[in-house]
């Protein structure tokens, strides 16, 4: 791994805004893909950057964790930052340019006076659960996309409720940009991969494979041409009979399954669907969807 050409990479805005016109004054047909991350990668992250790759020439990774989008009682301080063994990683995927900033950097005023509303898909789920969340993540990729002004940007269908605004944003707005989606990279156990896996003891592991197991449970119904709530009722069984079974060093509390509309996070009762879930298990809180097709 080491032998790899590590990305070049810049901490400040002036750095960020010189180097690209240095790029884009030398390839000006060249297109510039961005896939924003707050580090700690996996290879879920290194699959957007190789899903960048298709749609673009000069690839932009961003690792930045966004204060904003954390309530006072969630975890920015203790999320994990690793920023030498990120670079390596993405050195085994071609990443151009790393932008790594400091929070004074993206918020030079501290709090914005100006911030977005990012509308009813935010107030559901997610938003429900984390009520500033998604006003913290559109600012960020906001101000992130105005700096870069890729042409591409790449966002993992892991926050599936995250990419649903995030493309609302950029149509609502005018933003000049073209948002891909890519599919959720899982561990061979069929844990969705994440960085806050990284706060699981092994045996809260186990427990939280109960999720993806709930979820597969549901789609196999939803195959089967099941109805919605045949559909609910089979994620629910499982992850009820997880959560009754759990060692009590690895408890599992259920925040919300959900089959809803893959834009507008509403419920549906047919066609696509996004089938979510979210949990506690232990202290850390866990995420994950399958598309459906709800006949
Ligand atoms: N398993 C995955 N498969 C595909 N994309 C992913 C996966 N995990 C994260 N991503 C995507 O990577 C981007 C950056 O996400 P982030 O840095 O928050 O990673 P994360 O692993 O989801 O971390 P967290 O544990 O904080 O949720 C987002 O677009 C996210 O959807
Ligand atoms: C898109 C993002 C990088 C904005 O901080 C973050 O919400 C994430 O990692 O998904
Ligand atoms: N992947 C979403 C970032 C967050 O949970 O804050």
């Amino acid at each position: 791994m080491s032998e790899l050409k590590l990305p070049a990479v810049v901490k400040t805005r002036a750095e960020l805004i010189t180097t690209l016109e240095n790029q884009r004054d030398a390839h000006p047909r060249q297109l510039i893909g961005l896939v924003m991350t707050m580090g700690a990668l996996h290879a879920g992250h290194l699959s957007l950057v190789e899903e960048a790759r298709k749609h673009s020439d000069y690839i932009v990774v961003s690792i930045f964790v966004n204060p904003t989008q954390f309530a006072p009682n969630e975890d920015f301080d203790a999320y994990p930052r690793q920023l030498e063994k990120d670079l390596e990683l993405l050195a085994t995927v071609g990443t151009d340019l790393v932008f790594a900033p400091t929070p004074e950097e993206i918020y030079p005023n501290g709090e914005s006076r100006v911030t977005i509303n990012p509308g009813p898909t935010a107030t559901v789920l997610e938003g429900k659960t984390r009520p500033t969340h998604f006003a913290g993540v559109c600012q960020v990729v906001h101000k992130v996309i105005n700096l870069v002004s890729p042409n591409v940007a790449v966002f993992g269908q892991k926050d599936a409720q995250q990419l649903a605004i995030i493309r609302q944003m950029v149509s609502d707005l005018d933003m000049s940009v073209t948002i891909v989606g890519a599919p959720i990279v899982r561990a061979e156990d069929g844990l969705a991969l994440s960085s806050r896996n990284a706060y699981l003891s092994p045996v809260q592991r186990e427990t939280a494979l109960s999720l993806s197991a709930s979820l597969r449970a549901g789609v196999s119904i939803a195959t089967q041409g099941g109805t919605r709530a045949e559909i609910l009722a089979a994620a629910e069984t499982v992850i009820s009979e997880a959560s009754a079974t759990a060692d009590s060093q690895a408890t599992l509390v259920l925040d919300y399954i959900a089959l809803v509309d893959p834009v507008t996070f509403e419920d549906v009762d047919h066609g696509p669907a996004v089938l979510a879930i979210a949990a506690k298990v232990g202290t850390t809180r866990l995420i994950d969807n399958y598309l459906v097709e709800v006949k």
